[in-house]
């Protein structure tokens, strides 16, 4: 796109234009118009939340030696056959390992080695005994802890000295074999897995730094209207304060997509034109808000209408649905960037973001576009006096235990009831009042 063309507002298409869009059509025309992003690497916590797009192969087993369960003592198994309390296994302490050693001493008949959780064990042990098996080399009762501190270089000091086991102990009795959790050469985490914490926590594990994914999208989000003021600053007569772009923003962040505010534009097509101009560099897409009903004002329409086929296209149609009904969808710019142009009203915005730019925000990452929202059947106490005949509402609602309730009423600018809404009640474009405990479908905000 550039600043220098598509200036004035050309004859629109009738195709779009004169006929009632389904929310279903829609939401196809979007969809089959968006690639999944390229795969990029990321280092391992940018990954999170992103679709794993390799096979990540173990390159070395994991635990990658045997090391112990226990904080303990690593002894031969004929030395402790048949303790007790009453008559323990006496047993020279020869050595400690603690986590991270590399040296190990050998354990040989009648000694043990002092040895922590995750220690290897060493040559020679047949199994652990957990201190709380033994007096802990204190010469006293049943111990509860080890002595803290390191023997001292001259073999004095905590943890030398002599213990005495109570318990006999199994072969391999606390003791973590090589490769137990997972072997060289095995898959670890499959192409195609969404990457969440332990799935990090495994690369990691296995000493992968980074991985190849689908990247979120980065969103920018540009509100538009001259009578907008950012929060903050005080209010003049006739304007109120720009809360699409923040609430889009947040939406954005909350699909999933690495979010961009920009701050609101006046009504002034050149002015639009060349914003977006500047920030489709950063932009996977675009989402505006306002400026596309049939007002004498409306930017985003008269911006976006007649670009050349170079420039991209936009298309702006009446959907069968309420709130949201003015919409715009194309696709601008060099990279063919996909723009979502929502209508101004907040409560409209944010249903349309809910219903069409949230799945094609999963779409750009690859995810399933509807994984994230559930639709459940709810019973509606209060019924609904009145809907739309032929569109589709969503009326913003609180959901509880399988009822829903309505919480405000139809007005697109009720922002307090969308805040106190959990849910949207989905009422049918043929359906023009609900009965009071009629059944509804709810789709879940969270
Ligand atoms: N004659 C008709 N008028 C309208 C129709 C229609 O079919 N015929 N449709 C109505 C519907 S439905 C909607 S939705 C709105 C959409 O209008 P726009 O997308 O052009 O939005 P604006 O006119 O710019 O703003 C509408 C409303 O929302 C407020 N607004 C806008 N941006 C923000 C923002 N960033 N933060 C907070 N509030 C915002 C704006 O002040 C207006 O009150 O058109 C109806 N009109
Ligand atoms: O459709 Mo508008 O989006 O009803 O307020």
């Amino acid at each position: 796109m550039s600043t220098s063309t598509g200036t004035g507002t050309p004859p629109a298409t009738t195709a779009d234009t004169d006929r009632l869009w389904s929310v279903d059509e829609h939401l196809d025309d979007i969809l089959g118009k968006l690639r999944p992003l390229e795969p990029i690497e990321l280092q391992l916590l940018d990954a999170q939340g992103c679709v794993l797009v390799e096979d990540v192969t173990v390159p070395a087993a994991l635990p990658p030696f045997d090391n112990s369960s226990m904080d303990g003592y690593a002894v031969r198994v004929a030395d402790v056959e048949g303790a007790s309390e009453e008559f323990p296994a006496v047993l020279t302490i020869v050595g400690d390992i603690a986590a991270g050693s590399g040296e190990l001493p050998a354990v040989g008949p009648g000694e043990a080695v002092r040895i922590m959780t995750g220690a290897p064990v060493p040559p020679g042990a047949e199994a652990v005994v957990p201190v709380e098996w033994t007096d802990g080399g204190t010469g006293g009762g049943r111990a509860d802890a080890m002595t803290a501190g390191r023997p001292a270089a001259d073999g004095d000091g905590p943890g030398l000295g002599e213990v005495r086991v109570h318990r006999p102990a199994a072969a391999r009795a606390h003791i973590r074999d090589r490769g137990s959790d997972v072997g060289a050469g095995e898959i670890a985490v499959r192409a195609g897995t969404v990457l969440g914490p332990s799935q990090i926590g495994l690369l990691a594990a296995i000493g992968r730094a980074s991985v190849t994914v689908r990247p979120r999208p980065r969103v920018v989000v540009v509100s538009t209207g001259s009578e907008l003021v950012p929060p903050g600053e005080a209010l003049t007569a006739g304007r109120i304060h720009d809360s699409n772009s923040f609430m889009l923003t947040a939406c954005a962040r909350d699909a999933g997509a690495i979010a961009y505010r920009v701050g609101a534009v006046d009504d002034e097509p050149a002015t639009l034109r060349s914003t977006l101009d500047d920030q489709l560099v950063r932009a996977d897409a675009v989402v505006t808000s306002g400026g596309v009903s049939v007002g004498a004002y409306d930017v985003v329409k008269e911006a976006l209408s007649g670009l050349t086929a170079e420039e991209g296209r936009v298309s702006f149609r009446r959907l069968a649905m309420q709130p949201g009904k003015p919409q715009g969808f194309g696709r601008i710019g060099p990279d063919r960037t996909p723009l979502f142009a929502l209508p101004g009203n907040p409560v409209s915005a944010y249903v349309s973001f809910e219903l069409f730019v949230r799945p094609a925000v999963r779409a750009l990452m690859g995810l399933p576009p509807f994984g994230d929202r559930r639709t459940v059947r709810a019973v509606c106490p209060q019924g609904v006096a009145s809907s739309p005949r032929g569109r589709r509402q969503y009326l913003r609602g609180h959901y509880a235990d399988g009822r829903v309730t309505t919480v405000g009423g139809a007005g697109s600018h009720l922002v307090k009831a969308l805040a106190d809404a959990n849910a949207l009640i989905v009422v049918p474009e043929n359906v023009t009042s609900l009965a009071a405990g009629a059944e509804v479908d709810v789709v879940l905000l969270d």
